[in-house]
């Protein structure tokens, strides 16, 4: 019999006056549901999902982790009261509760260590002892300890002996652009042009005439009959006379009316125009990127921000509905979204071998997939120095997130200048909490991971108190806020996310992880949209084929049956879990939603599965499939591709899906690789530092964190970066 205890990963995290703030919200919010009624009381929210308003009720979904090797079967009762040990330690979030259950194989506990926190035992888990890779001794007493080093180690090592070193410097230089044409026509209204035009800035020389000359021209176009009344301005033919940059009525800043954006390992650089016409552009600008993983490409992709004002009348609009393509064009300008023209996959052959310096495009012009229009750039690579990098490497410029170990900042890397998301957790907190196995899980699938929608690992290292990890900086803000916001998402928008995590999912398993704890608070929206799933905290290293795992953890509602019936459970979990989060993004709540986390957990094991009226006929169809009951049932048991050759994706070519080929339904609010406004203010008005800590860790805990650092595909060991006060 061993004890076991979970805990509320999101409340670990947080301090005592978090804790006190968080409780005072709630009483907030359960004061709010008191007045206006609870949208899902009993018997209420699963007639219908599709009642308003679906989501204020939801609030954001905590992780449990299961903090010791200790596993917690949920027993099958018609009382939903039976439940009560697992919902009290999960919904209490009580991490000292303790019961009994079975050993499970991956979770560890750091009784073995000595440190400052004076956390020292040794639970005798001799089993443990199975899974050591050659790590049996030396790290302190506990046979847990060992075998959390022996996991993760091995794990580091796989990727080392595999891959050669890639990491360096790219230089991408724009000079300039031709020939871009706007997909619609702009109104001929002297007024508006004249006042919308005349800031901009067209750079005036004797080949350039200036901004008033060309209006007058544009004027004096012959002018497309756009209806009745209406004569109207050709896009190809306005590009010519448009300013590329100009100052809007609402703002005092010139603004971009087209603009580029290269992206490389899902890191953004957006170039804006210096001067020029919309189809004749200057831009003179250098980005640089960190290369550290080996890409076959860099894409472009060409973005105008039309104000709506220069459209044709709504009359106009309304009468051209039918063309799908302009609906959507149209859409997004009213809405003051910016709109995808084109885009270009440049190739990118990078000879790592090469210790100097070379060109892979030199003065080259780039011509768009679609035509419209070529760019003229040079890209440069330099070979890296194979420098670990610490804190100091960095400018630390908002706190954008808390996790349970520490904060998410946004960061910029002072070499490069480019912008990222840096996490710190402090050692001997992961220690304490038994946590070092995840940790050293979430850093090592991040490293060997190669998918475009999972938010890639730049650099990982480390000082003696504290981890650091260097993620792509994903500033198009949570699923969980789009979703709390809007509800729910049509058909085709969560069509799209689906199929997005479907590939990141299917690259998790090919690599033999399991992800356990997909939830829209775990899903990041890119500048374009696409999806980016980050927090890999409770990945499960390992799982070859049909190879089980006990450890209760995940998030109540998206618990799958046999995990809750403590069964053992395969990589399959992770297909009900994109289930539960295709019905959420439809419905606006989970499948077995219950505000009563024993309720809940008893629904998900007994109730039949409802959908309100209307609902799709595929989606449902899926549905059904991937919330089977029985893990041997449910589509994806014999891999993602018999999820993906269902008829509710027959629309979508994979492929072109896996290039990010589509463009995304929605494009959230992001203005710069800057811009923080997706994230909650009450993260961004924190003074970003790196606050110090002065932990003592023996030597033999801080051997554990041996395969930690990365920088591209090298490894340098046990290297510490100097600690460094931050203030
Ligand atoms: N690469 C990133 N880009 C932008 N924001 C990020 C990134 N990674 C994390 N964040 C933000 O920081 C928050 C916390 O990060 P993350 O979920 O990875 O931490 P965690 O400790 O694993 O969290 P949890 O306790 O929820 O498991 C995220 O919810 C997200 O809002």
């Amino acid at each position: 019999m061993y004890s076991w205890k979970i805990a509320s990963k999101f409340k670990f995290g947080r301090s005592k006056e978090e804790k006190e703030r968080e409780k005072e919200k709630e009483r907030e919010k359960s004061k709010e549901k008191e007045k206006h009624g609870l949208f899902h009381h009993k018997g209420h929210r699963s007639e219908s999902p599709y009642m308003e308003p679906p989501r204020d009720s939801v609030d954001r979904k905590e992780t449990i982790v299961a903090s010791t090797s200790l596993i917690a079967p949920v027993r099958l009762s018609t009382d939903a009261n039976k439940y009560s040990t697992t919902n009290s330690s999960i919904s209490t979030g009580d991490d000292s509760q303790t019961t009994t259950g079975e050993l499970d194989d991956d979770m560890v506990d750091s009784s073995g260590f000595t440190n400052s926190n004076g956390y020292n035992g040794n639970n005798g888990n001799e089993s443990r002892q199975i899974h050591i890779a050659g790590n049996s001794s030396g790290y302190g007493t506990g046979t847990g300890n060992a075998s959390a080093f022996g996991d993760s180690i091995s794990a580091v090592d796989e990727m080392e002996d595999s891959e050669p070193l890639f990491s360096g410097i790219m230089t991408v230089k724009v000079y300039g652009g031709e020939g871009f044409k706007l997909p619609v026509p702009i109104t001929s209204n002297a007024q508006i042009l004249k006042k919308l035009l005349s800031s901009g800035v067209v750079n005036p020389s004797a080949e350039k005439p200036g901004v008033d000359q060309l209006i007058s021209s544009l004027l004096q176009m012959e002018l497309n009959d756009g209806g009745d009344e209406e004569s109207l301005i050709e896009g190809d033919v306005a590009t010519r006379f448009i300013p590329a940059t100009i100052t809007l009525p609402s703002s005092t800043d010139l603004n971009p009316l087209l603009y580029f954006t290269i992206e490389f390992d899902n890191t953004v650089a957006t170039i804006e125009p210096e001067s020029g016409t919309i189809s004749s552009l200057n831009f003179n600008k250098i980005s640089t990127f960190d290369v550290t993983r080996k890409l076959p490409f860099l894409k472009i992709d060409v973005m105008a921000r039309i104000p709506s004002i220069l459209l044709p009348s709504k009359a106009w609009q309304q009468s051209n509905l039918s063309d799908p393509y302009i609906r959507d064009i149209l859409e997004r300008i009213n809405n003051n979204q910016d709109i995808h023209l084109d885009s270009y996959n440049l190739p990118l052959t990078l000879d790592f071998n090469s210790a100097t310096s070379f060109r892979l495009y030199n003065h080259q012009w780039i011509s768009l997939e679609k035509g419209n229009g070529k760019l003229n750039v040079s890209v440069d690579y330099k070979p890296a120095t194979n420098r670990s990098l610490s804190i100091d490497d960095f400018d630390l410029l908002k706190v954008i997130g808390k996790g349970s170990f520490g904060k998410v900042m946004q960061v910029r890397k002072k070499d490069t200048n480019k912008v990222y998301a840096l996490k710190a957790i402090r050692k001997s907190y992961i220690v304490s909490k038994s946590e070092v196995v995840h940790t050293l899980a979430e850093r090592t699938v991040l490293a060997r991971v190669d998918n475009p929608f999972i938010v890639p690992l730049k650099f990982s290292f480390q000082s003696p108190d504290k981890l650091y990890i260097v993620l792509a900086f994903i500033n198009g803000g949570e699923l969980f806020y789009h979703l709390q916001r809007e509800g729910r998402f049509s058909l085709s928008r969560a069509r799209f996310y689906a199929a997005e995590l479907l590939c990141a999912l299917e690259t998790l398993h090919s690599l033999d992880v399991i992800y356990r704890d997909l939830k829209p608070e775990n899903i990041l929206l890119d500048h374009q949209g696409h999806i980016a799933l980050c927090d890999f905290g409770l990945c499960k290293l390992n799982m070859k084929g049909q190879e089980k795992t006990n450890t209760f953890c995940g998030t109540p509602e998206y618990l799958a049956p046999e995990l809750l019936l403590g069964q053992g459970y395969s990589k399959v979990v992770d297909w009900w879990t994109l289930g539960v989060l295709l019905y959420e993004m439809l419905t606006g709540l989970p499948p077995y939603y219950d505000e009563d986390v024993p309720k809940m957990y008893k629904k998900i094991l007994q109730e039949p599965l409802r959908f309100p009226d209307g609902f799709d006929k595929d989606a449902k169809d899926l549905l059904i499939s991937l919330l089977s009951r029985d893990p041997k049932r449910r589509l994806g048991f014999n891999g993602a591709e018999e999820i993906k050759s269902h008829t509710f994706f027959s629309q979508l070519n994979w492929k072109r899906l896996w290039m990010k080929g589509y463009i995304p339904p929605y494009k959230p609010p992001v203005m710069s690789s800057l811009d923080t406004s997706n994230f909650d203010q009450e993260f961004t008005k924190e003074m970003p530092v790196d606050s110090v800590v002065n932990d003592f860790l023996s030597e033999s805990v801080q051997q554990q964190f041996g395969g930690w650092t990365y920088v591209g595909s090298e490894q340098l060991g046990t290297s510490l970066a100097p600690g460094r006060s931050v203030r």
